[in-house]
């Protein structure tokens, strides 16, 4: 038996690290997917005590053994729940890092390890020590701030959840699944990036689990419905970096400042309310009136990620390249490096921008926004 699961990266259009701490945000998922195959073999195949991990865009193969699993996992019928969500513990995590050091891991692949980690505890706590092989594939830059982890976290447990549905639609393409799957899909996924993430806001799992445009704030969920049309280009500046690391730096910001932290908090909740407003918004105002306002909303969310200490010198050669073209820019995700959104106002040309920014090593495309969420295939 083989299933299939799909889920888009995203980017966030503002409230980026302030959602941690409770702030909104808004996020949009782009048509860009993470995808995972999981190949039941049959019962009399030969290889059917193994669980094997395929990563086919980097090349990478990794194989356990059944009872290996059993004996590092700790596991007991009881906490086998595919129902009801729940975390990782430090000690099981310390010994699932076991697991992956036996596979001898090249160095300078080791930012996988977590990745792999999150893929061994949910798919051993979601359908046990059962034996397949799991391929993934992803059209996602990695750590760029286009929510890599999130995408597979939602895909993967989408696949585990879909491998037990019994009524399966064979031969009809990609299906989106319904509501309660969809609630327990993203407490799954939201678990899986504890694991990536350190401490995330579920923004990313969310806006990937449930896909258009989301307003986010604490959990709390409203769909967002676009009124305007938003074109962004996407510039990922190459440079690597670590979403835990800079969430975990922001946080000791504000241990260190918490007045001053607070107030920068507040401030991008105030942008990513009205921002949503305006997209949303149906009244007379016209389109170059309602980007004009969201050209200074983004600006005022940049300055405020400087202030939190995660832009990069990279980040701001791509604005103030944008700027010399009248485009305003703010970093998406966790900054640090990573992508650069640039708001691309009705009639704009981008060709020489682009030309511009490819000439100095960056990497620019366009996604298209707002599309599907998770979705699965038999
Ligand atoms: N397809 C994948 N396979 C294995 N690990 C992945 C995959 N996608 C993401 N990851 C994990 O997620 C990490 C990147 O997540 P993160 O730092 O949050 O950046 P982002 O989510 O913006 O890409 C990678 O270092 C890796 O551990
Ligand atoms: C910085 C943050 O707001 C978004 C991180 O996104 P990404 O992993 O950089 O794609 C963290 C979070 O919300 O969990
Ligand atoms: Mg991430």
């Amino acid at each position: 038996m083989e299933v299939k699961a799909r889920a888009p990266g995203k980017i966030i259009l503002a409230g980026e690290h302030a959602v941690v701490h409770g702030s909104t945000a808004v996020a949009a998922a782009i048509d860009l997917y993470t995808y995972v195959t999981i190949r039941f073999p049959l019962q009399s195949a030969e290889n059917n005590d193994r669980l094997t991990l395929q990563l086919k865009d980097i090349s990478l193969e990794f194989s356990w053994s059944l009872d290996r699993l059993k004996e590092a996992i700790p596991y007991d019928s009881s906490t086998l729940c595919r129902s009801t969500p729940s975390s990782c513990s430090d000690e099981t995590l310390k010994s699932i890092a076991v697991l992956i050091e036996e596979q001898n891991l090249p160095k300078e692949k080791i930012w996988l390890s977590s990745g792999i980690s999150t893929f061994l505890w949910l798919y051993t706590r979601i359908i046990g020590f059962k034996s397949a092989t799991v391929v993934i594939n992803s059209e996602l830059p990695y750590g760029s701030g286009l929510g890599s982890s999130a995408a597979l976290c939602v895909a993967l447990t989408a696949a585990l959840l879909a491998s037990s549905i019994s009524n399966k639609n064979h031969g009809n393409g990609w299906s989106s699944l319904d509501e309660t799957n969809l609630e327990l899909l993203n407490k799954w996924a939201f678990e899986g990036e504890k694991i990536i993430h350190g401490k995330p806001s579920g923004i990313d799992n969310t806006v990937s689990a449930y896909g258009n445009m989301i307003k986010f704030c604490s959990g709390e969920i409203i769909r967002l419905q676009s009124n305007m049309p938003l074109r962004m280009l996407i510039t990922n500046t190459r440079v690597g970096r670590n979403t835990k690391a800079l969430v975990a730096g922001v946080s000791q910001r504000a241990v260190r400042h918490p007045d001053a932290m607070n107030s920068v908090f507040n401030a991008v909740d105030s942008i990513s309310k009205e921002l949503a407003a305006i997209i949303q918004s149906k009244d007379e105002t016209s389109v170059t009136e309602k980007e004009e306002s969201i050209k200074e909303l983004m600006e005022m969310n940049q300055g405020l990620l400087q202030s939190m200490g995660v832009s990069h010198g990279s980040i701001e050669t791509v604005i103030q390249t944008t700027v010399k073209h009248k485009l305003v820019s703010k970093l998406t995700g966790a900054g640090g490096g990573g992508c650069v959104l640039t708001l691309l106002p009705t009639g704009t040309v981008v060709d020489k921008v682009v030309e511009e920014l490819e000439s100095s090593g960056f990497q620019c495309f366009t996604a298209s926004i707002g599309g599907n969420g998770a979705q699965i295939c038999f």
